[in-house]
């Protein structure tokens, strides 16, 4: 097999803290290929977000310190100087964030600014950026983009922004994007468009998406295979639609009941995250899982077992002589269970 475009090994990240360390990120591993998507999902707080700017070392270091390794084309990132870090970060991965507000200068026309990003990357004059920049505006929706090129942020609408965001990662027409909950402030209508173009983008410029989101219907839409995180841990991974169709892992029965799409109830998961300082022995779901017992409790982490081709969980159930068939009773998809959905009107 190929190696794979990104390939992430026991990655830790640790900030310290005023009320001493606190582990983010603890120990996964993940890989992305050429061209594919992979979609990190998990409630707030699992160190989704940690673990991305880990992978560049966006993440801030001190208070942060990033283990592990990262090896994107075969090159370990970890072990690299700024200098080349900066190189990478500018040619081969590209990162867009959920908030394009803050990514982008309001003094500055947007056309001006993916110019500048290109000059950057190449030496090419000012007419030639101005001309490949409108491409890239029109590549990514922007209707008029010639005269768009001139105009300001504010001028542009939540969507448009993300899009002009979009415009401004592929500059450097990066092998990896990677995606940090890029639709979440946006309408769903919006959010649609914009995972359309992802996906269309994808193709032309053969990027692999590493996406991140806590949203399974955005998931559903967009991802190859879903890596499941939670409280800094890896419970589950696999191909989309088996996650979807035979969710393995408790916890990831419990994430899919919480999306109203496919007949699941939208109150979320009952009980919190554990404390980050302080995570529980053995499996970090434990505390919340209604299937826990006292093996759960002790050790680390469950190591992961293989359950179908390419789907692994990190849970004692389907340990050789257990019977995991308990758990599928409240999987999602299988009873109907959907009483009382309500509509989410907020
Ligand atoms: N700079 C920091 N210093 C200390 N703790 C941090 C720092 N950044 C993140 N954390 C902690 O790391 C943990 C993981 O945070 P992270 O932002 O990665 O979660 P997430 O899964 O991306 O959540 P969300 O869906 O809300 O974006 C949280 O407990 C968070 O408080
Ligand atoms: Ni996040």
């Amino acid at each position: 097999m190929a190696t794979p475009l990104l390939e992430v090994e026991d990655l830790k990240t640790t900030f310290s803290t005023d009320n001493g360390d606190l582990t983010a990120v603890d120990g996964i591993d993940f890989a992305v290929d050429e061209g594919e998507t992979v979609c990190i999902v998990g409630e707030s707080g699992s160190g989704k977000t940690v673990a991305t700017e880990s992978i560049t070392r966006i993440v801030k270091e001190p208070p942060g310190r990033v283990e592990g390794t990262v090896r994107f084309k075969g090159r370990d990132l970890l072990s690299m100087s700024e200098e080349e870090l900066r190189q990478i970060r500018g040619n081969g991965i590209a990162h867009i964030f959920q908030n394009p507000q803050e990514a982008m200068n309001h003094c500055y026309t947007v056309g001006w600014q993916i110019a500048e990003a290109l000059q950057i990357h190449q030496d090419v004059p000012d007419k030639k950026a101005r001309a490949r920049a409108v491409d890239l505006l029109d590549r990514v929706g922007i209707a008029n983009a010639s005269t768009r090129f001139d105009d300001y942020p504010h001028e542009f609408s939540g969507g448009q922004k993300q899009r002009v965001m979009i415009a401004m990662a592929l500059v450097s027409d990066p092998d990896l994007l990677i995606a940090d909950e890029p639709t979440t402030a946006l309408d769903v209508t919006v959010q649609a468009q914009i995972l359309k173009l992802l996906d269309e983008l994808q193709d032309e410029f053969d990027m692999g998406i590493l996406f991140v989101t806590h949203d399974l219907g955005v998931v559903a839409q967009i991802a190859d295979r879903i890596v499941v995180m939670y409280a800094g841990k890896v419970m589950e991974r696999g191909g989309v639609l088996d996650i979807f169709e035979h969710p393995a892992h408790p916890y990831t029965q419990q994430l899919l009941n919480c999306v109203p799409e496919i007949g699941g109830n939208e109150g979320g998961i009952p009980g919190t995250l554990p404390n980050p300082h302080d995570p529980p022995d053995g499996c970090r779901f434990a505390p919340r899982c209604s299937y826990a017992e006292q093996t759960c409790r002790t050790g680390g982490q469950p190591e992961e077992l293989d359950v179908s081709p390419g789907q692994r969980v990190s849970c004692i159930h389907y340990r050789d002589g257990r019977d995991p068939s308990l758990l599928r009773e409240n999987a999602p998809g299988v009873e109907s269970g959907s009483n009382g959905v309500s509509s989410a009107d907020d």
